[in-house]
């Protein structure tokens, strides 16, 4: 199994946000995260790429634990092994070009940089012209390319996305979730998508809908 969520539980200052939410994604397998604003989606992502603990449960990606609630945990190490994230809000490094973005995220995470890789990542996002330009110079619809660029050159196994289409209109939504698929294909990652955005339904097979801080298959 690639990642394994079992009985991971979360509150923010007494209130729950997630109870006991458990599911697995097998190698390869894609899965929509659906709920509603404020379900709890980011929390449960976070806690999925060990950028938070649980209170209570755990999370392990090919066998090796990223989250728990005993912080005994090697989270950055798999992480950096493991994922490609895209977030919600981005987070490309504004004093970097996209080319730059690129290459700090394969050192960060791969520790040496493969310039082949990500020239032929930019020529598959259709953004080579837009190598040297800084992140505020991009449109959305680029911006959130180069963001999907930078996850893709780390060679994930599995590939994470909060809201990707949340500032797009229907027809960049249904491109954007078209390119995750396709992109996942060609690397043969896995692929877990959060969204509040029904649009999405359609593109996969399996959802996963959280409300009341459960989770629903
Ligand atoms: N650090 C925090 N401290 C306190 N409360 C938080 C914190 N982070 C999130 N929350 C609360 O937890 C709930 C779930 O938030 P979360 O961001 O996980 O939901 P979401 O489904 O991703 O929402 P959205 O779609 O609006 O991004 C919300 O009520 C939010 O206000």
């Amino acid at each position: 199994m690639l990642l394994t969520v079992s009985g991971v539980q979360k509150s923010y200052s007494g209130k729950i946000v997630l109870r006991d939410v458990a599911f697995e994604l097998k190698e390869g397998e894609r899965a929509l995260l659906l709920g509603p604003s404020g379900s709890g989606k980011s929390t449960l992502l976070n806690i999925v790429c060990g950028l938070q603990q649980p209170d209570a449960g755990a999370v392990e990606i090919a066998g090796a634990n990223i989250a728990s609630s005993d912080g005994k945990s090697s989270a950055d190490l798999v992480r950096k092994r493991n994922l490609g994230i895209i977030f919600q809000t981005l987070r490309l490094v504004s004093a970097l070009s996209v080319q730059a973005n690129l290459e700090l995220a394969q050192r960060l995470q791969r520790g040496s940089v493969d310039r082949a890789a990500i020239g032929a990542t930019l020529e598959r996002l259709g953004i080579t012209h837009r190598a040297n330009a800084r992140p505020y110079e991009l449109s959305q619809g680029e911006a959130q390319r180069a963001a999907i660029a930078r996850a893709l050159v780390v060679q994930p196994r599995l590939l994470v996305a909060d809201e990707p289409t949340s500032a797009l209109d229907t027809a960049n939504t249904e491109n954007v979730a078209a390119l995750l698929h396709e992109v996942a294909d060609e690397i043969g990652a896995a692929l877990l998508v959060a969204t509040h955005d029904e649009r999405l339904r359609a593109s996969f097979d399996r959802t996963l809908e959280l409300s009341d801080g459960s989770l629903h298959s």
